[in-house]
């Protein structure tokens, strides 16, 4: 199998992008899993297709390192937008895109023919459990404990007792799931460890992403991510909008109507909740690196 394909990132949240608007493409989680391998592939978070949609003007379907299959992306959404326009595709501004996580609306920011920056229309908040989804008996998963381990200790005056290793979060989707914590420091955190401890947690029947949250000042917050699917990732636009959701939420940080600057490791991003809509809006860069030709060996795709 061989596509045309480009390379591009917001917030260094990096994507293998095809368009898929006058072909499809077989098995797209294997080919998912072997352009994103660094050695041997392309090197990315993932694969992203550009479809044809019959509800808006395009369809995003996105697919983690893994292979496996996303409903929503921030950082993606962005891309395919800018994709769509510099590649001619359309030349609508705004344009809309179907997700597995619902039709969203995209404005462009253009400079010199090319978009450089998009703002995403991401939706309301979902902090329905059952909607996330999450198995709990709680209303709203907000600031409680998610038990990563218990152990059982023998004290000084040998009784038993038991020991958890525990952090409370916040949990939410943003048409994938998130949950949110608040650390003192977050360069201080061991993600390798930490990371899939969440991800496969049991409380989350399908896999979580989990955002790990330092508070900087009342309008800037800082995170590191751990995806479901991918692992530690440069940013992660769906997770933006969950820290601004959970820093509101909790009055850490940001207010109705005023972007909050959420910085991952890749880059700042700009989250804004609006109080008439409910919805909250993601802002942030659209970049291409590169755009080339690629063959997937038969074998990559048994
Ligand atoms: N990086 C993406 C989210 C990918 C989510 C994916 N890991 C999943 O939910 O399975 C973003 O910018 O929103």
């Amino acid at each position: 199998m061989k596509f045309k394909f480009s390379k591009m990132h917001g917030c260094g949240n990096d994507y293998v992008y095809v368009d898929c608007t006058q072909q499809e493409m077989s098995n797209p989680e294997a080919v998912a899993r072997f352009v994103s391998r660094y050695h041997y592939g392309i090197g990315s978070d993932g694969l992203i297709l550009i479809c044809p949609s019959e509800v808006a003007d395009f369809k995003m379907r996105m697919f983690n390192a893994d292979g496996s299959e996303g409903k929503m992306c921030g950082n993606g959404i962005r891309c395919v937008a800018k994709y769509v326009y510099d590649y001619h595709l359309t030349d609508k501004n705004p344009v809309s895109i179907e997700t597995l996580g619902g039709i969203k609306t995209i404005d462009l920011i253009i400079d010199n023919g090319k978009v450089t920056e998009a703002k995403v229309d991401m939706g309301q908040p979902e902090t329905r459990p059952r909607m996330i989804p999450m198995i709990t008996d709680h209303y709203i998963f907000v600031d409680q404990s998610l038990v990563l381990r218990e152990t059982t200790i023998v004290g000084t005056d040998n009784k038993t007792y038991k020991e958890k290793f525990f952090f409370n979060g916040t949990a939410v989707s943003m048409g994938n799931p998130h949950f949110v914590v608040f650390v003192p420091d977050v360069d201080a955190l061991d993600l390798e460890d930490l990371g899939p401890q969440f991800e496969h947690h049991k409380l989350f029947p399908e896999g979580v992403n989990t955002e790990f949250v330092q508070i900087i000042d009342e309008n800037t917050v800082k995170f590191r991510v751990w995806e479901r699917g991918s692992g530690e990732t440069l940013a992660c636009g769906t997770g933006a909008c969950a820290v601004n959701y959970a820093c509101m939420k909790l009055k850490k940080a940001g207010a109705m109507d005023k972007p909050l600057n959420v910085q991952a490791r890749g880059g700042m991003l700009k989250v804004t909740y609006e109080s008439g809509s409910n919805h909250i809006y993601l802002q942030g860069p659209a970049v291409e690196v590169f755009s080339g030709e690629i063959e997937i060996p038969e074998e990559a795709l048994q």
